[in-house]
């Protein structure tokens, strides 16, 4: 047997009976996410789970709160501007090959010959809950904490992990939407009654029930990699996501590509093979990252909102926020009144502290147009919608020296919360500076 691989994030212990602990740990680090080096980590485990001689593996977090949320916000935002500097014509290679080893890992963890539990204490979200999906058998302690998710529609993105073929294979297609596209979790009850977990225990009886299971010598076998496992005809799954579809673009306006980014992963990889589905994911993933939304979306209600809650717990806002934010709403409300008509349309087709009105046809125009409309846009409605965002922005320019440097996600966050500043543009120093005004 070749030697377990070194691992800085997790920490390995054999416990006895030839079951191996996997202590998910990130040294120096309050919350465990999936930086890069953790996700290469997983990769290197499961290549060697396979050659190994272990009767099983239970994996749970080292951290007293919580399992896993997900993947790197901080890096993942940085993997967005390394690929975006590179050449056009190189970029959907990069991004494969920045962005699959997580799906792979978890793929080569579930089909690795040996049974993988997960004993879940405390949230896991994003990777974390992918993480979990690729176990074999899943234990939630009962605690109100325990919760498993999948928030990254919520930041522009879609679950790359596999998030998006794991799910609909476990709970149906439908069970699957609210957690795919409106961030909804599942506490230990309502994953069991799902099909998403497999045991509630009280808290801290997880561990041993998933080496309970472990000893049983269960199946290391996932359901859809079984026989008899059957998939969904597409006709099955779009008799589902049409509808939701339709209604995801009446609601967005189109400006929102993830959630019709995670449809198509339904659509294309829930009646397919397992691999074929993974293959469909990461060609969403590579599309998805590669635009804007998810960036600012990350910087601002990711990283800016993380900030301001910070602050806000330290009684430490910048000086002169809420009249910042004061001003960026009524620069945009005013510059809308005067633009009469088109103004007033403008504010809902772009979503500015406004619902869309239009329908989904229009709003699908909009989803796929390239360049966005907030690059290149056409007609009245479009140009009066850049002059209002454009409004805000020049409170930015002309009014936001004052403000500190770092504190600008965090005030662009109030502006989408105070002013209405659409999320899908940040807020009005994100969208200074991208695009000027
Ligand atoms: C292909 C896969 C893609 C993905 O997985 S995308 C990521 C999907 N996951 C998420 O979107 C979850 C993001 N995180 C959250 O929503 C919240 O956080 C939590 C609900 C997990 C916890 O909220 P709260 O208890 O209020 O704590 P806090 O102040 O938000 O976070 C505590 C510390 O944890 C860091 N952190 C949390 N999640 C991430 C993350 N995903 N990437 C990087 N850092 C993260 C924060 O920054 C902060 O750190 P500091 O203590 O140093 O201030």
């Amino acid at each position: 047997m070749t030697q377990i691989p070194d691992m800085k994030n997790f920490r390995v212990e054999p416990v006895g009976d030839g079951i191996l602990h996997l202590a998910f740990d990130m040294p120096g680090r309050t919350m465990n996410v999936f930086t890069n080096e953790a996700i290469h980590e997983v990769e290197a485990f499961a290549e060697w789970l396979r050659t190994s001689d272990v009767a099983g593996v239970v994996i749970y977090s080292g951290k007293q709160t919580a399992f896993c949320a997900g993947a790197d916000l901080t890096e993942l935002s940085s993997a967005y501007d390394m690929i975006m500097a590179a050449p056009e014509a190189e970029r959907d290679d990069l991004t494969v090959a920045h962005f699959s080893p997580i799906g792979r890992g978890f793929r080569k963890l579930e089909t690795a010959g040996k049974p993988v539990a997960v004993a879940l204490a405390g949230l896991a979200l994003g990777g974390g809950c992918e993480l979990a999906l690729a176990c074999h058998y899943r234990v939630m302690t009962d605690d109100p904490g325990t919760q498993i998710g999948l928030p990254e529609s919520l930041v522009g993105l879609l679950p790359g992990g596999g998030g998006t073929q794991r799910l609909p294979r476990l709970t149906g297609v439908e069970g699957s939407l609210g957690v795919l596209l409106e961030g909804a979790r599942f506490g230990a009850k309502e994953a069991v009654a799902a099909g998403a977990a497999h045991e509630v225990v009280p808290p801290g009886q997880e561990i041993a029930a998933a080496e309970a299971w472990i000893r049983s010598r269960p199946d290391a076998s996932q359901p859809w990699d079984r026989e008899d496992w059957i998939d969904p005809t597409r006709d099955e799954v779009l008799a589902v996501t049409g509808p939701t579809r339709e209604n995801a673009l009446k609601k967005t306006g189109g400006h929102f590509p993830a959630e019709l980014a995670i449809l198509d992963c339904l659509d294309n990889g829930v009646p397919v093979p397992m691999d074929q589905g993974i293959v469909a994911e990461v060609e969403a993933f590579k599309h998805l990252v590669q635009r804007i939304e998810p960036r600012n979306m990350i910087a601002v209600r990711f990283l800016g909102r993380v900030d301001y809650d910070k602050a806000r717990r330290k009684e430490a806002l910048p000086d002169g926020l809420d009249a910042f934010g004061e001003e960026v709403k009524a620069a945009m409300q005013g510059k809308a009144a005067e633009l009469g008509d088109a103004g007033s349309a403008a504010l809902h087709f772009a979503g500015i502290g406004a619902d869309y009105t239009g329908d989904a046809a229009s709003a699908q125009i909009i989803a796929d147009r390239k360049p966005q409309w907030f690059v290149q846009p056409q007609g009245a409605i479009e140009k009066a919608a850049l002059e209002i965002v454009q409004a805000g922005a020049a409170v930015a320019r002309d009014k936001g020296q004052g403000f500190d440097a770092k504190h600008r996600n965090l005030i662009d966050y109030h502006c989408q919360q105070a002013a209405g500043y659409p999320v899908y543009l940040g807020g009005p120093f994100t969208f200074l500076d991208l695009y000027g005004v």
